[in-house]
């Protein structure tokens, strides 16, 4: 039987390439240190398999997302040009996921909004409907692209530039993930780790027009745990060192994403939000407005607990929305997530992926051979 390539741009579901349903393993490292015995520990091999009764269960649904991941991304790198307007980049991208995971209501999608922040926004811009806004050569774009199937949400980011003046900015910033990457495991302390990162980040600077910039980690943006349907799982890995002995446990999920910055190395929230979720611990409050109530019926039905942004509720056919919306985030039934920027002229650079602590080794499952 003729192998199935995937087209350019991407439209093959993923279970046409991999038929026997079983999706790659990513990047596996060993636990370091005090963890090491997990490797052989034949108790360790047993939670394993037992967590692993058929192929098509617990990681392989990660895998899957990733690989997904992994296919837009590398079409994203090359599609992705000064001149585009935003929102045919977010919808260029979103199509790619929406095709390779065959996007089947809340059981596999979009894991949340293409975040596209550019140059001192870090996170949480994507174009609301109407954005006209078009990318700029100069620009320093960060593609940070969620894809989930059953819930299993995998959340990697890279940045983009098309001209060289960021560079180091950006090989700081992959390194610090990077290390941040290397030095996660199980016990190993949240407070400890943001340590490490910091330790990396700061090791660099980069010239910008003949001056020497410091390369500062952003200290209010953080990595963080991911649960089922849940981006943010509860626990956060800060990027400056601090005193957090919670410790990172076998079987969780992180998105270790670190963001370096050339100007103070702090976001505050700024410009029009894009990004929602309705909150996983939302009080039930008796709704008043109908048009509230009729919303947040549609917003039950097509995320759940997955964020969203506004495109996305146009696309289910809501319309007229923003009174009722926001009335759902007076209520603390639904969470805003503003842009997150640093000072104007400075310049933010961002690299995330999504790890697995698994009982025998640490899985970088959306480690590619881009970044
Ligand atoms: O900044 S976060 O809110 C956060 C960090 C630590 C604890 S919660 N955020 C979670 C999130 C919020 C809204 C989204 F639409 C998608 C993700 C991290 C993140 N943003 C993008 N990729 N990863
Ligand atoms: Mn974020
Ligand atoms: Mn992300
Ligand atoms: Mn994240």
């Amino acid at each position: 039987k003729k192998k199935v390539e995937q087209t350019e741009p991407p439209t093959i579901g993923l279970s046409k390439l991999f038929p026997d349903g079983k999706y790659p393993e990513g990047e596996t490292q060993e636990y370091k240190d005090d963890n090491a015995f997990r490797t052989t520990s034949e108790e360790k091999r047993y939670d394993e398999q037992m967590a692993m009764e058929d192929p098509e269960v617990t990681y392989n649904h990660i895998r899957r997302a990733a690989e997904v991941h992994r296919q837009v991304r590398q079409y994203a790198r090359k599609f992705i040009k000064p001149g585009m307007r935003m929102i045919d980049i977010a919808n260029g991208i979103e199509d790619g996921v929406r095709a390779l995971v065959e996007e089947d209501g809340l059981d596999s999608g979009v894991g949340f909004p293409t975040g596209l922040s550019l140059n001192h926004c870090a996170a949480h811009y994507t174009p609301n409907p109407g954005d006209t806004s078009v990318l700029g050569e100069k620009d320093v774009l960060k593609v940070d692209i969620g894809v989930h199937v059953k819930g299993r949400i995998c959340d990697s980011a890279f940045t983009l530039t098309f001209d060289p003046t960021y560079e180091k900015l950006l090989e700081a910033v992959k390194a610090a993930t990077d290390t941040g990457v290397r030095e996660a495991g199980i016990d190993v302390r949240l407070g400890e780790l943001a340590g490490y990162i910091q330790e990396t980040m700061e090791s660099y600077e980069v010239e910008v027009n003949g001056k020497v910039l410091p390369v500062k980690p952003i200290d209010n943006l953080s990595g963080h745990s991911i649960n089922l349907y849940q981006i943010h799982g509860g626990k956060s890995v800060l990027l400056v060192k601090n005193d957090d002995q919670t410790k990172m446990e076998e079987g969780e999920y992180f998105a270790i994403e670190t963001f370096g910055s050339t100007g103070r190395g702090k976001v505050i929230e700024q410009g029009e939000v894009s990004h929602y979720a309705r909150r996983v611990d939302a009080p039930h409050v008796p709704l008043r407005l109908t048009s509230a109530k009729s919303l947040l019926q549609s917003i039950n039905k097509n995320f759940g607990t997955l964020p969203w942004c506004r495109r996305y509720l146009e696309r289910a056919g809501e319309s007229r929305y923003l009174l009722a919306l926001n009335h759902l985030v007076s209520q603390g039934i639904v969470q805003d997530y503003p842009p997150l920027c640093d000072v104007r002229g400075s310049m933010t650079a961002q690299f995330e992926h999504t790890i697995l602590l698994r009982p025998t080794r640490k899985e970088i499952v959306s480690r590619g051979d881009d970044y």
